[in-house]
């Protein structure tokens, strides 16, 4: 295993035309397909850091800024930013572009955390990240806060599973 890789190694770009089949009932991206098309795109950077499987840990709140248009091309780039032993965060930007008029819009971000599996589903090791533009070092060096939220968040849901489970 490499010990160390640059963000640019596990970029992924992917840009599709929104279809009628796409869309809610406002004739624009029905937000479950951007989420999928998120965890699909960051699964892909996750696969290209690690050259491992991996499986989704968490997807931190996604908030939709702006609304994707039918016709509208989408188009998402995601990256890894940080890495712990095993988990990795990947960021997710998505925009609409307008495809007549070349207009674009940022319409929603998004942070997963992927975790590198071995042959028995157990978390392995995965390489360090070199950040280089000013974008990725900025990402990386926030990216500990976000994990020590998302490490409190996920007690807090082991409490909530606790007590509901029992109230099943
Ligand atoms: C691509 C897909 O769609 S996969 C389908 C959806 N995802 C799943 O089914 C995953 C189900 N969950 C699991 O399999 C397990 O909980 C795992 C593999 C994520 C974690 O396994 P655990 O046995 O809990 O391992 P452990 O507690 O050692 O955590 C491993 C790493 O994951 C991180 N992690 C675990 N849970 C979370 C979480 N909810 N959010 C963020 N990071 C997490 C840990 O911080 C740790 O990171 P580190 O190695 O960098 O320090």
């Amino acid at each position: 295993m490499e010990e160390s890789k640059f963000c640019s190694e596990s970029l992924v770009v992917k840009t599709s035309i929104v279809f009628p089949t796409d869309t809610n009932t406002y004739g624009t991206l029905f937000g479950g397909k951007l989420m999928a098309y998120i965890d699909d795109t960051a699964a892909i950077a996750a696969m290209r850091h690690a050259r491992r499987g991996i499986v989704t840990a968490s997807t931190d709140s996604v908030d939709f800024l702006y609304p994707i248009h039918e016709g509208n091309a989408v188009c998402l780039e995601a990256f890894v930013t940080y890495t712990g032993t095993s988990s990795m965060e990947v960021f997710v930007k998505v925009n609409a572009e307008d495809l007549i008029t070349g207009e674009r819009h940022l319409c929603a971000l998004s942070f997963l955390t992927m975790v590198a599996i071995d042959e028995h589903g157990k978390p392995t090791k995965v390489p360090k990240v070199i950040p280089q533009t000013e974008e990725e070092k900025s990402l990386y060096e926030s990216a500990k806060e976000r994990a020590e939220a998302r490490k409190k968040r996920k007690k807090e849901t082991e409490e909530l599973a606790k007590k509901y489970r029992s109230l099943g």
